[in-house]
């Protein structure tokens, strides 16, 4: 079968990146600023807490914003670039979406949803009806090609959506938030086969996700960004190892605290010190698992030396465990079983002894390297 419905002859002779952007939007008084490279089968996660400016990111590569400065270049053709008065309507560009919500046409049938793009693009109805007939296939839906958005499920909606943004064979496929509306089931199992689809796809994929777990499993590279600026880029192994703000290191688990070390001590404020297993000096921070930190109903005995005083803020459920945080000399999430939070007798407002093994912390230099 073929879906190469628009390749466009720079594409062929390209090295490098297929995406190659720097993308500076200004709205109101919010600037994003945000350099992106995307190489040919690769899947970016543009990960970031709320307003920080990944929906403009994605507008604006999509065309529905123009650049205020910067440029845009996908498949060897730029689409913007103010300095040069170039723009590119979206309808023009390669480039393939998969909203949170989908936005299926509900009055056409699954499958003249995905012949939908292939017909835009001039391909004839016969053949953009064949091509959807195997987009259908391929996910699995060929006994649903007649139904309408309506009388499909969450996650057959969700694969309809896919097959109809990579009929197009586009060049570069945005996905924002492609799991978000789906229950946990079939988040788990839509998940699983998203990953599948995207390993087939050779063009650049840029995933917007709030869930970290998303990022983790769909995404090769992961770009983290705060306040319109990428505070930090890599691969999950290494975010995960070392962040860098308080942001990153609740997304990936972490208490995070920054401070100043000397040797195996770090202060962390004017006179709250933490014993940590490597050596440093200067500027660090020190990282550890909220499943690192015990808690005592009075001051541990032959303690590890890192303990002190603190106070419950909250108790949430957290998988088979509760995550309780804590307010004291530095604020702190701590995992406990549910038996030890009963024989703890934990609530909130109650005082505690915390403890952390300095074996069990990370401390690497501040500075990024
Ligand atoms: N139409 C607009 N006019 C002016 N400012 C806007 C407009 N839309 C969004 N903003 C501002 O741009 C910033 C970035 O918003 P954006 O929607 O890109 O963030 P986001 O990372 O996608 O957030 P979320 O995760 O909540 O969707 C915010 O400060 C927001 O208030």
């Amino acid at each position: 079968m073929t879906t190469d419905v628009t390749v466009h002859p720079a594409e062929r002779h390209l090295t490098g990146p297929l995406l190659d952007a720097r993308l500076v939007v200004e709205r109101g008084t919010f600037r994003l600023d945000l350099p992106l490279t995307i190489n040919p089968g690769e899947v970016v996660a543009l990960l970031g807490p709320n307003g920080a400016g990944k929906s403009t990111a994605l507008r604006a590569l999509a065309g529905l914003l123009s650049l205020s400065a910067g440029h845009l270049t996908l498949a060897g053709r730029e689409l913007d670039n103010p300095s040069r008065r170039t723009w590119t309507p979206t309808e023009q560009r390669r480039i393939g979406v998969v909203f949170q919500d989908y936005l299926l046409f509900p009055h056409l049938s699954a499958l003249d949803n995905i012949a939908f793009g292939p017909r835009r693009r001039g391909v004839n109805r016969q053949q953009a009806r064949r091509q959807a007939a195997d987009w259908l296939e391929r996910m699995g839906l060929a006994e649903h090609a007649r139904r309408k958005p309506r009388q499909l499920s969450g996650g057959q909606a969700q694969r309809i959506a896919l097959a109809r943004a990579l009929a197009v064979d586009p060049a570069l496929l945005l996905l924002d938030e492609p799991l978000a509306a789906l229950d946990a089931r079939t988040r788990l199992d839509t998940r699983a086969q998203l990953q599948q689809h995207l390993a087939a796809h050779r063009g650049a994929t840029l995933l917007v996700t709030h869930d970290p777990l998303d990022a983790l499993v769909l995404a090769d590279r992961l770009v983290i960004i705060e306040h319109g600026q990428v505070v930090q880029e890599g691969d999950a192994a290494t975010i995960t190892a070392q962040p860098r703000t308080d942001y990153v290191a609740r997304l990936v688990g972490l208490n995070l605290y920054r401070g100043r070390a000397s040797g195996h001590t770090v202060l962390l404020t004017d006179t709250f010190r933490l014993t940590t297993a490597e050596q440093h000096d200067g500027d660090v921070f020190v990282a550890f698992p909220p499943s690192a930190v015990a808690l005592h109903p009075n001051h541990p005995d032959g303690s590890p030396r890192n303990s002190w005083p603190a106070t419950i803020t909250g108790i949430q459920p957290n998988g088979d465990n509760l995550r309780v945080q804590l307010a004291g000399p530095i604020d702190l999430a701590a995992d406990i079983t549910p038996l030890a939070a009963a024989q703890l007798h934990l609530v909130p407002g109650q005082r505690v002894w915390a403890a952390v093994k300095a074996t069990e912390t990370r401390a690497y230099p501040a500075a990024p390297q």
